[in-house]
């Protein structure tokens, strides 16, 4: 089936569907890293986008059950050059075009992603439209999108709706841990503390019952193995789309819609503007010095989330660090702004036990738990829009050590009187280089950012800059002066991308181990 992406300048990409048909709106950014496109699809920060891989080949090593960062496809739509039909991995379970399809989430292929890629950093982020309507007028579509608002409440709709708990997690050979008494097994499991009204203010929420409580709680698996089709046999390696034409330069036919050259609005649309037309060779014309960007490091992170899926070289959580001396585990609550579940495994991984609450639980209730400190999530769209979140934030501060990632970097800032904005075209990949301007160590990093932490904001702040990112200088990370809170705008956890900033948590439990050590003198 053909399918088109339609940019709200008015230019129009020719491709074949990949996954559901129908139509989608966000807006369209680019990722450089060469795997992990399973936990790009799953990662909730990318709610309200539409993820454009820059690497040429997706889908290879099809979609498994343990790679998943959340419980769904949370892209709007996925754009690559070409999907793989004959993935192969031996934990595959399906392919990525099955993947989408069960999901209803609509995806194009067949068009070259990395022009496009040079258009979006060129044009700064665009809004775009995937459809496989091509009897429409494609160009009206781009006057419609032109004028689109995207949806704002996104962190609404990726947050918890209900209170769990996640123990620490340990080795494989070690017993497995409970959490006080609950018999929940290590790995992605949770203890369901309370449902909450599922609206979005705290108020309307019963009161939560506490640890003391979490042993009678049912276990469920926090995130349950996407897409499972009970009956439907999964043939890994025979292409589900039969009479596609994989030759490569099929794509870009112009004239398929309705006069997709016709332009009504001077200066948007002018011209027919059809990516991809085969030349000679049978390749798609690719402009002059576009760099094919590096991402070994992006893969060397996938196999290490893979081997610790596997139970092959899971890390054990370290006594110094996870826990106190006395062996208590370090407790820590989340808020939730739509959290990535590597995150989380994370810090079970360095023995952390974990209480998730939604984004809108208030201060009061988030220390009602006595945690030894609160960690802030990443989460998807403009950090400024979550209001509720800034201001418990700024309550919280001072009151427990805080880590933050990513929008939980973006929020902590604004709490404490700092600036964001937006980027022209942000930074997703595995590749990112980061100087640690306290140790002057650089490390790669794995981002997923179309905002930042304006640098010059910060001077009235009690904030400092820790991080610099030196392809671009913009502020990675900050911490207070005085206070235990510390954020970062890159992702430590990695998955996909690099695990060198692993060391992040255990800063954490530092600041936590300090403030036990305080509390007990
Ligand atoms: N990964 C994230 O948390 C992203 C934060 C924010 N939505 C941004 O795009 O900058």
């Amino acid at each position: 089936m053909r399918a088109a992406l339609v940019l709200e300048t008015g230019q129009i990409f020719f491709g074949e569907a990949l996954g559901s048909s129908g139509e989608a709106w966000g807006e369209v950014v680019f990722n450089t890293g060469m795997t992990g496109y399973q936990e790009i699809l799953t990662d909730p920060s990318y709610a309200g986008q539409m993820v454009c891989m820059t690497y040429p080949l997706v889908g290879n090593y099809g979609i498994n059950a343990g790679d998943n960062q959340s419980e769904k496809i949370q892209v709007q739509g996925f754009i690559v050059k070409e999907a793989a039909l004959n993935p192969s991995h031996w934990q595959m379970e399906k392919n990525l075009s099955r993947a989408l399809a069960q999901a209803g989430v609509v995806g194009i292929k067949g068009l070259d992603t990395r022009f496009l890629t040079r258009l979006i950093r060129e044009h700064g982020t665009l809004k775009g439209a995937i459809s496989t309507d091509l009897a429409q007028s494609l160009p009206v579509l781009a006057r419609r999108l032109k004028a689109w608002e995207p949806p704002q409440d996104l962190v609404a709709q990726v947050s918890t709706q209900k209170i769990f708990s996640l123990p620490p997690l340990v080795p494989p050979s070690a017993p497995a841990a409970t959490v006080e008494g609950s018999g929940v097994s290590s790995g992605l499991t949770v203890a369901v503390e309370s449902e909450t009204s599922g609206d979005s203010g705290a108020s309307g929420r019963s009161t939560v019952s506490r640890e003391s409580t979490v042993s009678e709680e049912s276990t469920v698996s926090v995130w349950p193995r996407l897409f499972e089709e009970p009956g439907v046999s999964e043939e890994p390696g025979v292409s589900e789309e039969p009479g596609v034409s994989e030759e490569p330069g099929v794509f870009g036919e112009p004239g398929v819609s309705g006069e997709p050259g016709v332009s009504e609005e001077p200066g948007v649309y002018r011209e027919p503007k059809v990516f991809g037309e085969p030349t000679a060779s049978g390749e798609s014309a690719l402009p002059q010095g576009s760099k094919v960007p590096s991402g070994l490091e992006s893969s060397l992170g996938a196999m290490a989330s893979l081997g610790s899926e596997a139970g092959d070289d899971r890390k054990a959580p370290d006594p110094e660090l996870g826990a106190d001396p006395g062996g208590e585990p370090f407790h820590v609550v989340v808020m939730d702004f739509g959290i990535k579940g590597n995150i989380l495994r994370a810090m079970q991984e360095k023995g952390f036990r974990l209480t998730v609450v939604p984004y809108s639980t208030s201060a009061e209730e988030i220390l009602s738990f006595a945690p030894d400190g609160i960690f802030l999530s990443n989460g998807p769209g403009d950090p400024k829009v979550v209001t509720q979140g800034i201001a418990t934030i700024r309550q919280l501060c001072g009151q427990r050590p805080i880590f933050g990632i990513c929008l939980g970097h973006q929020l902590l800032t604004l709490a404490l009187g700092g600036d964001t904005y937006k980027l022209k075209f942000g930074h997703r990949g595995g590749n990112q280089p980061v100087q640690d301007l306290l140790s002057e160590k650089v490390t790669i990093t794995s981002q997923n950012h179309g905002y930042a932490v304006a640098g010059e904001s910060l001077g009235s702040t009690p904030l400092q800059v820790t991080h610099r990112n030196l392809n671009d200088q913009t502020v990675e990370g900050v911490r207070h002066r005085e206070l235990p809170l510390f954020s970062v705008q890159f992702h430590p956890e990695a998955g996909p991308g690099p695990s060198d900033s692993l060391y992040l948590f255990d800063k954490f439990a530092e600041l936590m181990q300090q403030r036990r050590a305080q509390h007990a003198s």
